[in-house]
């Protein structure tokens, strides 16, 4: 089952090393976020898939990067400036402002109605370029990166030679002055887009459109999120973006966040390349565009078959990677119960917590609702003492000498049962995970189980193609619960056996390869690891 609540994966994101606040030990900055040592392999692995799917595994893609700072007029012929902007509200009672279409009509924070109404707001951020701070200086952070596609658009014709259809690709920053940025990385005010811009001659727009819907279905459920998962949102006339003759979003059911975007799809027509092109009135343009005095090129195409110039329609599928990558976190999450408990196990831990409920229900420093609370809940908790170790991890941190008494007790008890048979794991798909093998030696200071673990790592690292790591700091049980945690497909431990010392002699040279969504262990020749990981890894 996926995450039922996003703070799972806060959780799990700060825990495991995905995701940290920005400059967080100055306090943060709001709406802004860093990737940590797992989120940015993540991240990378990502963007990675959706530039092997859109760019080498097609013949009509090229790819580009441009820069994140253009030229101002960029910004005023695509509608930017005019256009950019998201309706502000002013809670005049507590101050807060607000995103109109984001509130419904009281304030979220205080509850009053005494509202402004709503304005403008351009979600651009300004900045300066060069020493001297004058209008000549002025520039735009790309709030997309599209733009750059556009104004690229003959450079790439002409040197690649393509003829239409034809896209290009680009993953780069954009940032948004959001209002209110809020929900971790779902709306943020620095992120990373994955855009195509797709070539069409106009009539086939429309043909397009609904193949690039399918291309890009097809590329979720890759991913990891299946079909059943996504909404297709045909957006309603009233709706559409000014350039935007249709539009499908794509919505993915995020837990608390609930049915949101994760990416565009539009059919912009020749909007675009007519907005920036110069001689707009030869050009035959079905979008209104606004006059464009300063551009010094004509963005057409020239239609061997009719001989005719025409300026190309444009799809655009639009896809945030932050977005992406907590969609993908939440589908992959799990926590779940790994084998049952046996019944005296289980027996003897609700003795102690039976014990430990009747100790809190004398205790004088509980109150009496919470008291009361916890001793209607004792037998469930006790039934459910492996699905619910956050509660007894409560109870244990209550006040009073027996609770902690008990509690030692209890958690001793209770540790390695929850250990043994409950985990969270990630289930991501193997190509998309931050590690893909992780290796252990079985003792951590055993010279030659130790040497030869490092050594199987340093071999499969070599190949290059999957991130190994070496891992000693725990138990086997608690190492395999961490990489579980962070979606690492396999996991590898050198024994005794391996070096020969086992029991078996014929497993000498042989490691135990685990499987994390099976848990199941099998024994691999050292010799045939990286032909027995290979596909397995990328799938
Ligand atoms: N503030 C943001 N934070 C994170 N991702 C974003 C943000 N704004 C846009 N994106 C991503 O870029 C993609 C394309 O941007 P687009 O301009 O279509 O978004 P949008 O329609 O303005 O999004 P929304 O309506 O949610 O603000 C979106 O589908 C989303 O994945």
């Amino acid at each position: 089952m996926p995450a039922t609540s996003l703070d799972q994966i806060v959780a799990l994101a700060k825990r495991r090393g995905f995701i940290f606040p920005s400059s967080e030990i100055y306090g943060g900055l709001q709406g802004v976020y860093d990737y940590g040592p797992l989120g940015v392999e993540l991240k990378n692995n990502i963007i990675a898939d959706w530039w092997r799917t859109n760019v080498y595994e097609r013949d009509d893609m090229e790819g580009l990067d441009a820069a994140i700072l253009m030229n101002r007029l960029v910004w005023k012929y695509s509608g930017h400036e005019e256009t950019f902007n998201d309706p502000l509200v002013d809670c005049r009672n507590c101050k807060m402002r607000w995103r109109a279409d984001h509130i419904q009509g009281v304030c979220p924070n205080c509850g009053s109605r005494d509202l402004t109404e709503p304005r403008p707001f351009n979600m651009m951020f300004r900045t300066q370029i060069g020493p001297v701070a004058d209008s000549g200086s002025f520039a735009y952070l790309r709030p997309e990166t599209a733009q750059g596609i556009f104004v690229n658009f003959a450079n790439v014709l002409t040197t690649s030679a393509r003829k239409l259809p034809f896209g290009i690709a680009q993953v780069g920053k954009a940032f948004r002055n959001e209002i209110n940025p809020r929900n971790f990385l779902f709306r943020v005010r620095e992120f990373e887009q994955m855009e195509i811009e797709y070539f069409v001659m106009p009539g086939t727009d429309e043909e397009w459109h609904q193949r690039w819907l399918e291309a890009r279905l097809a590329w979720w459920e890759q991913i990891g999120i299946p079909r059943s998962r996504i909404t297709i949102y045909d957006v309603p006339t009233a709706e559409l973006a000014h350039y935007s003759k249709r539009t499908f979003d794509l919505m993915y059911e995020y837990p608390n966040i609930g049915v949101q975007e994760i990416e565009g799809i539009a059919n912009r027509t020749d909007y675009d390349l007519g907005s920036h092109s110069k001689d707009q009135a030869q050009l035959n343009l079905t979008a209104r565009v606004n006059h464009n005095e300063d551009s010094i090129a004509r963005l057409t195409y020239f239609d061997q078959a009719s001989g005719r110039h025409v300026v190309p329609y444009v799809i655009e599928p639009s896809a945030g990677v932050g977005r992406c990558m907590l969609a993908v976190m939440c589908e992959g999450y799990a926590e779940e119960l790994t084998k049952a408990i046996p019944g005296e196990k289980l027996a003897a831990v609700g003795e102690a917590l039976n014990a430990f409920l009747k100790s809190v229900g004398r205790s004088e420093k509980l109150s009496g609702e919470a008291r009361d609370a916890i001793l209607a809940r004792g037998e469930e908790l006790t039934q459910a003492l492996a699905e619910r170790l956050p509660e007894v991890e409560q109870l244990l941190a209550m006040p009073g000498a027996d609770q902690i008494e008990l509690g030692k007790k209890l958690r001793g008890q209770a540790q390695p049962l929850i250990d043994e048979h409950y985990r969270t794991v990630l289930r991501l798909k193997p190509r998309l995970a931050p590690i893909k093998v992780a290796v252990f030696p079985l003792k951590r200071n055993h010279e030659e189980i130790v040497a030869t673990a490092k050594a199987v790592r340093r071999q499969l690292q070599a190949g290059g193609r999957m991130r190994t790591i070496y891992d000693d700091t725990g138990a086997i049980g608690k190492l395999y619960r961490r990489q579980d945690e962070i979606g690492t497909p396999f996991c590898i431990t050198v024994d005794f056996d391996t070096i020969g010392q086992g029991k078996d002699p014929a497993l000498a040279g042989t490691v135990t390869v685990r499987d994390r969504d099976t848990m199941a262990q099998e024994r691999v020749p050292i010799a045939e690891l990286e032909a027995y990981l290979r596909d397995r890894v990328s799938a």
